[in-house]
């Protein structure tokens, strides 16, 4: 968290998928989010969790935003942003050009969508992959809410994906671990500047 805030990240993200490897208990999440309030955008990443835990961790962490990276429906994100009160991003799962006209439907209701790609064969976790789409498919999208580019982004190809894809923000999470799970602050550093001087 220090590393990111330090080099100018925008947003950071908090995982509450059981699954993932990044996964943090609501402890843990408090004291991240704690850090980062004022300086970052806080993003809880949830995956079709119910209404109970949204809330809970909305009393207790206070995230900006809940970012949603399953099957949540547009009804499901705007009622959610009614009654927690945060912004909405919707992660949206792009193998083809087809893929992007849901996101017509959630960037109704959705603060912001992500762009991730599909997940490989075999993965539980529909994030966090490391694998990429082609960025190409982004290029000229006419939508009416920000979006975000993610998926096997690096610091070597940062730069080239936004380029090729017009997107004004990244994400990134496996690329920047020396380790699955583990983050590493030199990469984080590094791929923050390759974003920014892109
Ligand atoms: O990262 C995870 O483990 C994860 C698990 C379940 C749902 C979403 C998850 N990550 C969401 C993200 O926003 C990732 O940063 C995004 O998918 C990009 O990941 P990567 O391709 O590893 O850079």
């Amino acid at each position: 968290m220090e590393a990111a805030l330090d080099a100018g990240a925008d947003m950071v993200g908090l995982m509450f998928f059981p699954k993932s490897p990044r996964h943090v208990s609501l402890s843990q999440a408090c004291k991240l989010a704690d850090m980062a309030r004022g300086k970052a955008e806080i993003v809880a990443v949830t995956v079709n969790m119910d209404l109970d835990g949204l809330s809970r961790i909305n009393e207790l962490v206070a995230p900006d935003t809940f970012q949603f990276h399953g099957s949540e429906s547009p009804e499901a994100c705007a009622a959610v942003k009614v009654m927690q009160g945060t912004k909405i991003m919707k992660a949206v799962a792009v193998s083809e050009k087809a893929d992007l006209e849901e996101a017509q439907y959630y960037a109704i209701v959705a603060d912001r969508i992500l762009f991730d790609a599909k997940p490989p064969q075999g993965s539980d976790l529909p994030g966090g992959n490391g694998v990429s789409f082609d960025w190409t498919l982004l290029k000229d999208l006419d939508l009416k809410k920000p979006y975000m580019l993610s998926g096997g982004l690096n610091v070597a190809n940062v730069a080239e994906a936004i380029r090729l894809s017009g997107a004004r923000a990244v994400d990134v999470s496996s690329a920047v671990e020396r380790e699955r799970g583990v983050k590493d602050n030199d990469l984080i550093r590094a791929f923050i500047a390759a974003a920014k001087n892109a």
